[in-house]
């Protein structure tokens, strides 16, 4: 062998030409090779998103304290100039978080600098005189919760919401089509009592429904009450206005619920609720990841191949659950963001410290590997079909769960005064724990216990695909 032959392999070193590139080149997947399936959370919960809510929070705390003629001294703005001030945020793009990050720079205090960038524009509105009058009042947490609860009720409503009910749709209409489809059950990973696939589905279906509403019921509140909550600086300045009442009436405004006791922040308790219930729908949605990855793995569903796509790069015969994978991974990363904003964005030290502000940063972060993981179960379960014939035959080869029902026969029998019902559990137990027993050998078995006419009737006709009591029918319950 030649020195070269003999060198260890190593990747050569090098760095990644920025320069050749106008795009930035993202560190995380979500701005990456996952930008396209998160892009409707940019317009909610991205720092630019914030940043334009914030502006539209400076913007109408100005029309609403002129409007309501809450300083002496003022009076209410044209329609033109109201106008004016509403297209800063209708207008807000790339050139103006462009602009913010130059005066931000300055400032090193991002709230100040969109009061800057207001102000800047107030000379072509002919509101020169009234700069005063932008951020009156407020401390910086006054715009900032104001502007996260709107990014956050908006992505939940528009974004978040819409496609994981379309989800537990999809999982209903599953249930639905499924709701006869006979099953055995694994409690333990053991042959239990059998079921439906459509009712297994249902019951995760139910579940997550009622996360969901839980979290369309969720309060987003918000508070404008100054420094440390307690309207000195307005009482200070204009003492004579009923200011309680013009926040309350603002927040309202904004389509927020009220928050009238707090320090220097809104205490974010609504957070902590919000996220906790989205986490337990990423865990029960992670559960039906788990359950259908063992389904497919067992053949219960076949996947309908991808044209063109490849399972294994070197296993050609496969078609790989990645759908299913993918989504476990980012339901774990979800939850473990969505975990500590509720557990951290509630406390804060005294009248407020500063680690909400970093925090609240990753909210989108935690929404969009959700999305993520909801768009790859769609998708993954969109390419099912069920394996009737494996479902079926696996039933077939677990006749001995039938001991349940047989033993309940006895005991059902003994009290209706049929005689030689003894010991039924016993002798259920001695016959079928830990083997296998075959329909000859449990039919043998039925007939020679002595029933009633109708008693035995009923059990010779059960199969283990019949002994699914009113599973079908429980379905309906997601319709109630
Ligand atoms: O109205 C105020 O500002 C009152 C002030 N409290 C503050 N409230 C809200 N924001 C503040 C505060 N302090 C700093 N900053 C600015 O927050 C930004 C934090 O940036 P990052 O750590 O990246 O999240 C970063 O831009 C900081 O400059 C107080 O002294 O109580």
């Amino acid at each position: 062998m030649s020195d070269s032959a003999n060198a260890t392999a190593r990747i050569p070193s090098g760095r990644l030409s920025l320069a050749a590139s106008s795009e930035r080149i993202a560190l995380g997947p979500l701005d990456g090779r996952y930008s396209g399936a998160v892009a409707p959370l940019v317009d909610y919960l991205s720092e630019a998103a914030l940043n334009r809510d914030r502006v539209g929070v400076e913007v109408e705390w100005f029309i609403h304290l002129t409007s309501n003629n809450v300083l002496p001294g003022t009076e209410p703005l044209t329609a033109e100039q109201q106008a004016g001030l509403r297209s800063i945020v209708t207008e807000f793009d790339a050139a103006s978080v462009a602009e913010l990050a130059a005066i931000e720079k300055v400032t090193v205090h991002d709230v100040k600098a969109v009061e800057y960038f207001i102000g800047n524009r107030l000379g072509a509105l002919g509101l020169e005189r009234l700069k005063p009058l932008v951020h009156f009042g407020c401390t910086s947490e006054d715009i900032n919760n104001l502007s996260y609860a709107v990014g956050v009720k908006g992505a939940v409503e528009d974004v978040w919401l819409p496609a994981a009910r379309e989800l537990v749709a999809k999982i209903a209409a599953m249930a639905e089509e499924n709701r006869a489809v006979p099953m055995l059950s694994r409690t333990h990973g053991q042959p239990a009592t059998p079921t439906t696939l459509g009712k297994e589905l249902a019951v995760t279906a139910h579940r997550l429904g009622r996360q969901l509403d839980r979290v369309a019921k969720t309060e987003f509140l918000g508070k404008i009450n100054g420094a440390t909550g307690t309207y000195a600086a307005h009482y200070a300045s204009v003492p004579e206005a009923d200011w309680q009442d013009v926040a309350k009436s603002f927040v309202e405004a904004l389509g927020l619920t009220w928050n009238p006791l707090t320090t220097q922040i809104e205490s974010h308790d609504w957070q902590a609720e919000l996220y906790a219930d989205m986490a337990r729908f990423n865990r029960i949605l992670h559960n039906l990841c788990t359950d259908v990855w063992s389904y497919i793995s067992i053949g219960y569903f076949a996947q309908i191949p991808v044209p063109g796509a490849t399972g294994s790069s070197t296993m050609p015969h496969k078609v790989n659950p990645i759908r299913f994978e993918n989504a476990e991974a980012n339901l774990e990363l979800s939850n473990a963001l969505l975990d500590t904003l509720g557990a951290t964005l509630v406390t804060s030290r005294w009248q407020r410290d500063l680690t909400d502000s970093s925090s609240q940063r990753n909210i989108g972060v935690a929404f969009g590997h959700s999305i993520l993981a909801i768009n790859n179960v769609l998708g993954g379960l969109g390419r099912l079909d069920t394996a009737e014939a494996v479902l079926a035959d696996d039933l077939d080869h677990n006749w001995e769960v039938l001991a349940e029902a047989i033993q309940m026969v006895m005991r059902a029998e003994a009290i209706a005064g049929v005689e030689g019902m003894e010991d039924p559990y016993e002798r259920l137990k001695d016959l079928t724990r830990g083997h296998r027993v075959d329909a000859d050998r449990m039919q043998e078995f039925v007939s020679g216990l002595g029933l009633s006419a109708g008693a035995q009737e009923r059990l010779l006709a059960l199969t283990p695909g019949k002994y699914i009591g009113i599973a079908e029918s429980l379905v309906d319950h997601l319709n109630k």
